[in-house]
Protein backbone atom coordinates (compact mmCIF):
# COMPACT_ATOMS: atom_id res chain seq x y z
CA UNK A 1 0.00 0.00 0.00
CA UNK A 2 1.39 3.30 -0.90
CA UNK A 3 1.07 6.60 1.34
CA UNK A 4 -2.33 9.06 1.30
CA UNK A 5 -3.96 5.77 -0.35
CA UNK A 6 -7.59 4.66 0.32
CA UNK A 7 -6.34 1.91 2.29
CA UNK A 8 -3.08 3.10 3.96
CA UNK A 9 -2.45 2.65 7.36
CA UNK A 10 -1.43 5.94 7.79
CA UNK A 11 -4.68 7.28 5.99
CA UNK A 12 -6.70 5.05 8.04
CA UNK A 13 -5.60 5.89 11.29
CA UNK A 14 -6.32 9.65 10.33
CA UNK A 15 -9.71 9.10 9.64
CA UNK A 16 -10.73 6.48 12.48
CA UNK A 17 -8.37 6.60 14.81
CA UNK A 18 -7.13 3.08 15.04
CA UNK A 19 -6.71 1.14 12.09
CA UNK A 20 -3.77 -0.73 12.57
CA UNK A 21 -3.58 -2.76 16.09
CA UNK A 22 -2.24 -5.33 18.13
CA UNK A 23 0.59 -6.97 15.48
CA UNK A 24 -1.10 -9.92 13.30
CA UNK A 25 -0.05 -13.17 14.20
CA UNK A 26 2.09 -15.35 11.44
CA UNK A 27 -0.84 -17.40 10.08
CA UNK A 28 -3.53 -13.97 10.00
CA UNK A 29 -0.62 -11.95 8.01
CA UNK A 30 -0.30 -15.17 5.55
CA UNK A 31 -4.49 -14.33 5.39
CA UNK A 32 -4.08 -10.78 4.46
CA UNK A 33 -1.24 -11.57 2.52
CA UNK A 34 -2.55 -14.06 0.44
CA UNK A 35 -6.74 -14.56 0.61
CA UNK A 36 -7.08 -10.94 1.20
CA UNK A 37 -5.99 -9.84 -2.53
CA UNK A 38 -7.74 -12.79 -4.30
CA UNK A 39 -11.49 -11.98 -2.44
CA UNK A 40 -10.65 -7.90 -2.23
CA UNK A 41 -13.60 -5.10 -3.45
CA UNK A 42 -11.74 -3.72 -6.70
CA UNK A 43 -10.35 -0.79 -6.12
CA UNK A 44 -12.03 1.34 -8.50
CA UNK A 45 -15.07 0.86 -10.98
CA UNK A 46 -19.14 -0.49 -9.96
CA UNK A 47 -19.55 -2.91 -6.89
CA UNK A 48 -21.82 -5.49 -9.08
CA UNK A 49 -22.62 -9.02 -8.47
CA UNK A 50 -21.64 -10.55 -11.36
CA UNK A 51 -18.33 -8.32 -11.01
CA UNK A 52 -17.92 -9.77 -7.51
CA UNK A 53 -19.10 -13.14 -7.58
CA UNK A 54 -19.95 -13.84 -11.56
CA UNK A 55 -23.63 -14.25 -11.64
CA UNK A 56 -26.79 -12.07 -10.44
CA UNK A 57 -27.31 -12.86 -6.74
CA UNK A 58 -29.16 -10.72 -3.81
CA UNK A 59 -26.49 -8.56 -2.54
CA UNK A 60 -25.63 -7.49 1.03
CA UNK A 61 -23.33 -5.30 1.98
CA UNK A 62 -21.93 -4.83 5.78
CA UNK A 63 -20.33 -1.63 7.08
CA UNK A 64 -17.73 -1.80 9.95
CA UNK A 65 -17.72 -5.43 10.59
CA UNK A 66 -15.36 -5.42 13.20
CA UNK A 67 -14.26 -9.39 13.38
CA UNK A 68 -16.54 -10.54 11.18
CA UNK A 69 -18.67 -12.95 12.83
CA UNK A 70 -21.75 -11.73 11.52
CA UNK A 71 -21.19 -11.20 8.25
CA UNK A 72 -19.51 -15.13 8.59
CA UNK A 73 -22.37 -16.04 9.96
CA UNK A 74 -25.03 -14.63 7.62
CA UNK A 75 -22.82 -16.12 4.53
CA UNK A 76 -22.88 -19.29 6.09
CA UNK A 77 -26.50 -18.96 6.59
CA UNK A 78 -26.90 -17.90 2.36
CA UNK A 79 -24.71 -19.70 0.72
CA UNK A 80 -26.30 -18.32 -2.56
CA UNK A 81 -26.26 -14.73 -1.46
CA UNK A 82 -22.85 -12.48 -2.58
CA UNK A 83 -21.75 -10.71 0.94
CA UNK A 84 -19.74 -7.56 0.68
CA UNK A 85 -18.11 -6.19 3.67
CA UNK A 86 -15.72 -3.27 4.97
CA UNK A 87 -13.56 -2.45 7.88
CA UNK A 88 -10.56 -0.18 8.32
CA UNK A 89 -9.20 -2.15 11.15
CA UNK A 90 -6.22 -4.21 10.12
CA UNK A 91 -6.94 -6.82 12.84
CA UNK A 92 -10.76 -7.38 12.27
CA UNK A 93 -10.35 -7.53 8.84
CA UNK A 94 -7.67 -10.68 9.83
CA UNK A 95 -9.94 -12.12 11.73
CA UNK A 96 -12.86 -12.08 9.04
CA UNK A 97 -10.58 -13.83 7.19
CA UNK A 98 -9.66 -16.74 9.28
CA UNK A 99 -13.70 -17.15 9.13
CA UNK A 100 -13.91 -16.97 4.96
CA UNK A 101 -11.06 -19.23 5.28
CA UNK A 102 -12.67 -21.75 7.53
CA UNK A 103 -9.45 -21.79 10.02
CA UNK A 104 -11.76 -21.10 13.10
CA UNK A 105 -13.49 -24.84 12.67
CA UNK A 106 -17.00 -23.38 12.98
CA UNK A 107 -17.77 -23.44 9.16
CA UNK A 108 -16.82 -24.70 5.95
CA UNK A 109 -15.11 -21.89 3.52
CA UNK A 110 -16.93 -19.15 2.59
CA UNK A 111 -16.79 -18.54 -1.15
CA UNK A 112 -19.79 -15.65 -1.03
CA UNK A 113 -17.43 -13.45 1.22
CA UNK A 114 -15.62 -10.35 -0.70
CA UNK A 115 -13.92 -7.84 1.70
CA UNK A 116 -12.71 -4.21 1.55
CA UNK A 117 -10.04 -2.76 4.12
CA UNK A 118 -11.37 0.71 4.35
CA UNK A 119 -13.85 2.99 3.93
CA UNK A 120 -17.59 1.50 3.79
CA UNK A 121 -19.44 4.29 2.38
CA UNK A 122 -16.55 4.72 -0.60
CA UNK A 123 -17.31 1.01 -1.61
CA UNK A 124 -21.24 1.39 -1.00
CA UNK A 125 -21.18 5.00 -3.69
CA UNK A 126 -20.01 2.47 -6.31
CA UNK A 127 -22.92 -0.11 -5.57
CA UNK A 128 -25.43 0.64 -8.48
CA UNK A 129 -28.78 2.11 -7.20
CA UNK A 130 -31.52 -0.47 -6.11
CA UNK A 131 -28.62 -3.43 -5.98
CA UNK A 132 -28.48 -4.40 -2.18
CA UNK A 133 -30.98 -6.67 -0.79
CA UNK A 134 -29.73 -6.31 2.77
CA UNK A 135 -27.27 -3.28 4.19
CA UNK A 136 -26.00 -4.08 7.82
CA UNK A 137 -24.75 -1.58 10.66
CA UNK A 138 -24.22 -3.15 13.84
CA UNK A 139 -22.63 -1.68 16.55
CA UNK A 140 -21.21 1.79 14.87
CA UNK A 141 -18.87 3.39 16.69
CA UNK A 142 -20.93 5.55 18.94
CA UNK A 143 -18.73 9.31 18.92
CA UNK A 144 -21.16 10.27 22.55
CA UNK A 145 -19.91 13.72 22.62
CA UNK A 146 -22.26 16.10 20.55
CA UNK A 147 -19.41 17.67 18.70
CA UNK A 148 -19.22 14.89 17.47
CA UNK A 149 -22.22 13.96 16.37
CA UNK A 150 -21.30 14.64 12.49
CA UNK A 151 -18.93 11.45 12.84
CA UNK A 152 -21.69 8.96 13.06
CA UNK A 153 -22.06 6.82 10.42
CA UNK A 154 -25.79 7.00 11.28
CA UNK A 155 -26.22 10.65 9.25
CA UNK A 156 -28.30 12.04 6.84
CA UNK A 157 -25.53 11.50 4.38
CA UNK A 158 -25.25 8.19 5.03
CA UNK A 159 -29.01 7.35 5.27
CA UNK A 160 -29.81 8.91 1.96
CA UNK A 161 -26.92 6.63 0.26
CA UNK A 162 -28.65 3.64 2.36
CA UNK A 163 -32.26 4.38 0.61
CA UNK A 164 -30.28 4.75 -2.32
CA UNK A 165 -28.69 1.53 -2.80
CA UNK A 166 -31.42 -0.71 -1.08
CA UNK A 167 -33.78 -1.70 -3.99
CA UNK A 168 -37.61 -1.48 -2.60
CA UNK A 169 -38.30 -4.03 0.36
CA UNK A 170 -34.28 -4.59 0.51
CA UNK A 171 -33.83 -4.54 4.45
CA UNK A 172 -31.79 -1.88 6.82
CA UNK A 173 -30.38 -3.70 10.27
CA UNK A 174 -29.28 -1.92 12.70
CA UNK A 175 -28.09 -2.35 16.41
CA UNK A 176 -26.45 -0.74 19.23
CA UNK A 177 -26.07 -0.68 23.12
CA UNK A 178 -25.27 2.76 23.29
CA UNK A 179 -28.21 5.14 24.69
CA UNK A 180 -26.90 8.53 22.88
CA UNK A 181 -26.56 6.91 19.54
CA UNK A 182 -29.63 5.00 19.95
CA UNK A 183 -31.69 8.34 20.43
CA UNK A 184 -29.75 10.09 17.64
CA UNK A 185 -30.58 7.17 15.01
CA UNK A 186 -34.03 7.05 15.92
CA UNK A 187 -34.06 11.07 14.99
CA UNK A 188 -32.20 10.51 11.92
CA UNK A 189 -34.59 7.52 10.97
CA UNK A 190 -37.39 9.58 11.64
CA UNK A 191 -36.42 11.94 9.27
CA UNK A 192 -36.22 9.69 6.53
CA UNK A 193 -39.45 7.93 7.30
CA UNK A 194 -40.94 8.57 3.59
CA UNK A 195 -37.82 5.70 2.61
CA UNK A 196 -37.84 3.66 5.65
CA UNK A 197 -40.61 1.33 7.36
CA UNK A 198 -39.37 0.73 10.96
CA UNK A 199 -40.32 -3.08 11.27
CA UNK A 200 -41.44 -2.90 14.89
CA UNK A 201 -44.82 -3.99 16.42
CA UNK A 202 -44.03 -4.17 20.30
CA UNK A 203 -40.70 -3.25 22.27
CA UNK A 204 -39.58 -6.95 21.86
CA UNK A 205 -39.14 -6.22 18.68
CA UNK A 206 -36.17 -4.04 19.59
CA UNK A 207 -35.06 -5.64 22.14
CA UNK A 208 -34.22 -9.52 21.03
CA UNK A 209 -31.71 -10.43 18.63
CA UNK A 210 -34.24 -11.28 15.76
CA UNK A 211 -33.17 -14.74 14.16
CA UNK A 212 -30.99 -15.10 11.10
CA UNK A 213 -29.05 -11.83 13.38
CA UNK A 214 -25.67 -13.85 14.45
CA UNK A 215 -24.17 -12.11 17.62
CA UNK A 216 -21.32 -9.56 16.61
CA UNK A 217 -18.35 -9.69 19.04
CA UNK A 218 -19.33 -5.99 20.20
CA UNK A 219 -22.74 -6.92 20.83
CA UNK A 220 -21.59 -10.26 23.22
CA UNK A 221 -19.16 -7.23 24.96
CA UNK A 222 -21.79 -5.05 25.32
CA UNK A 223 -24.14 -7.63 27.05
CA UNK A 224 -21.13 -8.93 29.35
CA UNK A 225 -21.13 -5.57 30.82
CA UNK A 226 -24.64 -5.98 31.61
CA UNK A 227 -26.27 -3.28 28.61
CA UNK A 228 -29.24 -3.59 26.93
CA UNK A 229 -29.18 -3.87 23.28
CA UNK A 230 -31.82 -2.59 20.75
CA UNK A 231 -32.15 -3.93 17.17
CA UNK A 232 -33.87 -2.27 14.50
CA UNK A 233 -35.13 -3.66 11.02
CA UNK A 234 -36.17 -1.22 8.33
CA UNK A 235 -38.07 -1.88 5.09
CA UNK A 236 -37.09 -0.18 2.43
CA UNK A 237 -40.50 1.39 0.62
C1 LIG B 1 -17.79 -0.51 17.70
S1 LIG B 1 -17.10 -1.35 16.35
C2 LIG B 1 -18.32 -2.60 15.99
C3 LIG B 1 -17.77 -3.69 15.13
C4 LIG B 1 -18.77 -4.79 14.75
N1 LIG B 1 -19.82 -4.27 13.91
C5 LIG B 1 -19.35 -5.44 15.98
O1 LIG B 1 -20.55 -5.22 16.24
O2 LIG B 1 -18.61 -6.18 16.66
C6 LIG B 1 -17.35 -0.20 14.99
C7 LIG B 1 -16.55 -0.59 13.76
O3 LIG B 1 -16.83 0.30 12.69
C8 LIG B 1 -15.62 0.48 11.96
N2 LIG B 1 -15.75 1.70 11.14
C9 LIG B 1 -15.69 2.98 11.54
N3 LIG B 1 -15.83 3.81 10.49
C10 LIG B 1 -15.98 3.03 9.40
C11 LIG B 1 -16.14 3.29 8.00
N4 LIG B 1 -16.19 4.53 7.50
N5 LIG B 1 -16.25 2.23 7.16
C12 LIG B 1 -16.20 0.98 7.62
N6 LIG B 1 -16.05 0.67 8.94
C13 LIG B 1 -15.93 1.68 9.80
C14 LIG B 1 -14.56 0.54 13.04
O4 LIG B 1 -13.26 0.26 12.55
C15 LIG B 1 -15.05 -0.53 14.00
O5 LIG B 1 -14.51 -1.80 13.75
Amino acid sequence: MTANKPGDPTTLNRLYGRAKGKALRAGQQGLVDDLLPRIAVPDEGPVTAERLFGRPCSLHFEIGFGGGEHMAGRADMLPDHGFIGCEPFVNGVAQALTHVAGDNGSQAPLGNVRIHHGDALEVLSRVPDGALSFLYLLHPDPWPKARHAKRRMMNDGPVRMFAAKLKPGGEFRFGTDHPVYLRHALMVMQRHRADFEWLCQTPSDFLTRPGGWPETRYEAKARKQGHEVWYFRYRRR
